[in-house]
């Protein structure tokens, strides 16, 4: 029995990282579960009071119970397009199924409250993604625990259509009792096509070898040696077409398979050919499928999931004696969609004090999260602005690199606040270069997270606008930000991922004028020291101070007493002194001194701070 070790991390609104260590059995289904610790995303959000979570769908007890613990949660069924459009502003986190359409207008009727949508399974096309993204608005799916109930209601589809299980049903309910009638295909020896060789769609092959079938896949992107390892052998569409008794199929709905079984795919199908679909029914053009039934090219079809649901009352292939048809039921298993956890076996296996090589089986077998549970954790873990295993719609860092670049992405961020507040007039801001010096090569330092931090930093302190790492590249976009970046290789060890970070910002005048370098830019850089942010260049002038509370800025010429008389007016007004240096070009010429804050002080103070005779401009940024 292996155990999966997680790591978790957590980066909150002020860009603090904890720490933290999970461990879980494998899942029942063989697919591998994508390992939560490995792909990470940032959703840096801060929640003064406790957040509301809308349940738009019936989700698992465990997963409301869950949801309860961090949220209040508002349960509410079967809500028309207009009654969700008007909740959504009182909502911070949306859980959906299938049945809920998060629209365009969904988003911008939260007004920028709405910060997680957890879709409780796998397809994500009833999301408009895009639309999410705009508004940076995480989307989060449960892609592992319905795997298995999905599978087996694929298998329960085939080997219904293969004995005409419905059609006989219900023959018998009405009186009827026709032997001859309904006499039906083996499954053995037969081919079946898999289309779609992801986590459904292995599950099935399996089971359907061991019915005895011949299987074949097809799926562009599978891997060849997960498909080895099941002796599944990939084909062409086309020969999966042309080859196959039965077709089952398992890929999601995006632009490319939309209605990718039309009236040509189903022109070279083997005249009698099954079709069973489990997966989304606009993968169907439900119109061609309707002919090649009546033509006889398709002898049956079994259909969970349709263009639109429910279907009309009219609709023909739901009607059609060849077709059986389940109400998008892959997914309804009492299994799949609420607790099934190790821990209740494990206390309910205690009485009989099994042995524990027998305990360890019965685990690995029930641990079944359920898609509740999945969800609730990833929606919770989300809105505390811990780091989201499922995202669907923002980069993944890999946990190791994020707790590497930790301080890094404090310092970027801080580094593009001061860069902004340096621009005279605060806007205007078109093209900002971000160099980053490092003793790694290129292709060893993933600089994603840093760039939507800098992005972070320049965009907030001027605009209302929410920015992390799902909306960074879009808002940079929006506002016509050109943010370039930049490699500096240099020599030495490449055990710190980072020397040092520039931010510069070209065609702006500064209001700090000192902050103008050599270039014509405005410029700052800026290290990590003792695992902290520092700045460490100003324009042409190196200073050191930890990037925390507020600075200020202050040119002068190189005199003795300008520190005393700075203090003073500070300590007069109880403003602590957390750091302060002085870096000159040359003794007794003009010098920047850059002092750090722990409290804000009054315009009153910073105007005597300027009116000091050796200080020739001086600035007051936050960081
Ligand atoms: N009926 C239900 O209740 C139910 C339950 C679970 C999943 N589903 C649906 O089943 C589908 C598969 O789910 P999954 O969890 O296995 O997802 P998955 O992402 O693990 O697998 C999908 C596979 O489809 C492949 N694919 C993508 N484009 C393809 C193309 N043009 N041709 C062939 N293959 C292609 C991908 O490479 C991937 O391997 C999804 O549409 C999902 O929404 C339905
Ligand atoms: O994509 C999925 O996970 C399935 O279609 C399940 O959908 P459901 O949650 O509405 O049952």
């Amino acid at each position: 029995m292996s155990v999966i070790s997680s790591w978790n991390l957590t980066i909150s609104l002020n860009t603090t990282i904890s720490l933290s260590w999970r461990s879980s059995l494998p899942s029942r289904a063989s697919f591998p579960r994508p390992k939560k610790p490995k792909t990470l995303v940032v959703l840096a959000t801060a929640l003064g009071a406790k957040p509301t979570v809308l349940v738009a769908e019936k989700l698992g007890d465990a997963g409301i119970q869950l949801l309860k613990t961090f949220a209040n949660v508002d349960c509410s069924y079967n809500l028309s397009p207009e009654e969700l459009c008007t909740k959504i502003s009182l909502c911070d986190a949306l859980i959906v199924r299938s049945g809920t359409k998060v629209t365009r207008e969904v988003f911008e009727s939260a007004m920028g409250r709405l910060k997680v949508v957890g879709r409780a399974g796998v397809g994500i096309d009833n999301v408009d993604i895009s639309a999410a993204t705009e508004h940076g608005c995480l989307v989060v799916n449960a892609p592992t625990a319905n795997t298995i109930a999905a599978a087996e209601h694929g298998i329960a589809l085939l080997t219904a259509v293969s004995r005409n299980v419905a059609q006989a049903d219900a023959s018998v309910k009405a009186g009827k009792w026709e032997r001859n009638k309904y006499v039906g295909v083996s499954l053995v020896g037969k081919t079946l096509a898999v289309m779609g060789f992801g986590k459904v769609g292995s599950e099935v092959a399996r089971r359907a070898k061991g019915l005895g079938m011949q299987v074949i896949a097809h799926d562009p992107y599978a891997p060849a040696d997960r498909a080895r390892a099941i002796s599944v052998e990939l084909v062409s569409f086309e020969e999966a077409l042309t080859t196959a008794d039965f077709i089952s199929l398992h890929m999601p709905l995006t632009p490319a398979t939309s209605k990718m079984f039309n009236d040509e795919a189903f022109s070279r199908v083997k005249k009698g050919v099954r079709i069973i679909n489990v997966a989304r029914g606009g993968v169907i053009d439900e119109e061609a499928l309707l002919r090649a039934l009546d033509s006889g090219v398709v002898a049956q079809a079994a259909l969970d999931v349709f263009t639109e649901e429910p279907p009309p009352q009219e609709n023909k292939l739901v009607r059609h004696e060849n077709v059986t048809v389940t109400p998008h039921l892959g997914a309804s298993t009492t299994e799949a969609q609420s607790l099934y956890h190790l821990l209740d076996y494990l206390i309910w296996l205690l009485p009989f004090s099994l042995p524990l090589p027998s305990i360890g089986f019965i685990a690995l077998y029930y641990d079944q999260e359920g898609v509740a549970l999945e969800i609730a954790e990833a929606v919770v873990g989300a809105l505390k602005g811990e780091l989201a295993a499922t995202a669907v719609n923002a980069p993944m860092v890999p946990a190791e690199v994020l707790l590497e670049l930790s301080p890094y992405v404090a310092l970027t961020e801080k580094l593009g606040r001061l860069a902004v507040q340096l621009v005279a007039g605060g806007s205007g801001v078109k093209f900002v270069k971000v160099t980053y010096a490092s003793a790694r090569g290129p292709d060893d330092l993933d600089t994603r997270l840093l760039r939507a931090m800098v992005t972070k930093g320049l965009i907030e302190p001027i605009s209302s606008v929410f920015v992390n790492l799902v909306n960074a590249d879009f808002i940079a976009k929006q506002r016509g930000l050109r943010l370039t970046e930049e490699r500096i290789v240099l020599d030495g060890s490449p055990e710190k991922p980072l020397e040092f970070i520039q931010v510069r910002i070209a065609n702006v005048e500064s209001k700090f004028a000192s902050a103008i370098s050599n270039s014509g830019e405005i410029t700052v850089e800026g290290r990590v020291k003792d695992g902290k942010p520092h700045l460490t260049k100003v324009g042409s002038f190196g200073v050191d101070v930890s990037l925390e509370g507020s600075i200020v800025l202050c040119r002068q010429s190189d005199q003795p007493g300008i520190i005393g008389k700075v203090g003073n007016i500070l300590s007069e007004e109880n403003v602590n002194v957390n750091f302060m240096s002085v870096g000159r070009i040359a003794p007794g010429k003009q010098a920047v001194m850059t002092i750090g804050l722990d409290e804000e002080p009054s315009r009153d103070a910073l105007k005597k701070i300027g009116e000091i005779t050796a200080v020739e401009e001086f600035v007051f940024l936050k960081l």
